[in-house]
């Protein structure tokens, strides 16, 4: 069953088509990867999903619903989270902190970082948080402040504090851009671990390995549209990919 329907989505910046006619859908459950050369649009997209861009003509819908025209939070209270290429994390709180806000704001809808506090009351609130620390390593720095770790320690919180919120959809935006080779191998087994509990995933990423690691379909971007989409066996064997993506080269 398809969880996410973009059909025939425009995005002009002036000029320049940065999205043109993008039709995609998603499988629910399945990891599903969309890369690209940069500036094929694959950001502009993303945007269009969380209502970061409206675009200009076409239709976004998640679970029967349009996602058009509905603000940021109104589109996470809807099941949609996002880890972002920098994490979007609270320097001066802990780690534990930091996750208590999203377990918060599941429960009452409202995200705001002075409510972890209130949230402190709620044991179920409090196990849930634990809980996430504990499946992303991230336990034993529970009661570190967020702006001593590492960015690949901050990127895992981040990954955290979306699980917490229990989403349909996760969209990861080059979930290992910046990490060394040992902490995306770390990320991806992360990953994996998640797989099994039925969140849907969209993955921006320019990491063939992780790509092909994780993704059960991949499409492809090029000048704003998607030019392929398969398996990553048939995206690895098609020549137009091979073309359009390196200039020939081989995935
Ligand atoms: N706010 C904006 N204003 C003007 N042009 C933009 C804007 N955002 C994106 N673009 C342009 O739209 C095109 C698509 O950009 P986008 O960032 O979506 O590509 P991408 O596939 O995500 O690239 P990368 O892999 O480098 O992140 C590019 O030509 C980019 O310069």
């Amino acid at each position: 069953m398809t969880i996410l329907s973009i059909s025939g989505v425009n995005k002009r910046f002036g000029g320049l088509r940065a999205l043109d006619n993008v039709n995609l859908n998603v499988k629910e459950g399945s990891v599903h990867a969309i890369i690209g050369p940069n500036g094929a649009g694959k950001s502009t997209l993303l945007n269009c999903l969380v209502g970061r861009i409206v675009p200009d003509e076409g239709r976004v819908d998640f679970a029967g619903h349009s996602l058009l025209g509905r603000k940021a939070h109104e589109i996470n209270q809807a099941g949609i989270a996002r880890v972002f290429q920098t994490p979007e994390t609270f320097g001066e709180l802990t780690v534990f902190e930091n996750v208590m806000i999203p377990a918060f704001a599941r429960h009452d809808g409202s995200f705001r970082i002075n409510l972890w506090k209130r949230a402190l009351g709620r044991a179920e609130i409090r196990e849930e948080a634990e809980h996430i620390l504990e499946d992303l390593q991230l336990a034993d720095q529970r009661d570190q402040r967020v702006d001593s770790m590492s960015r690949g320690d901050k990127r895992r919180l981040e990954l955290a504090m979306c699980l917490v919120q229990k989403p349909k959809l996760l969209l990861l935006d080059e979930p290992t851009a910046g990490m060394s080779r040992a902490d995306t191998n770390n990320t991806v087994e992360l990953l994996k671990k998640i797989a099994g509990r039925g969140i849907t995933k969209v993955i921006i990423e320019h990491d063939m390995h992780v790509v092909f690691s994780l993704a059960e379909t991949v499409s492809v971007m090029a000048q704003g549209t998607v030019i392929a989409e398969g398996t990553p066996a048939e995206i690895k064997a098609s020549p137009r990919v091979q073309e359009a993506y390196l200039g020939g080269a081989h995935l």
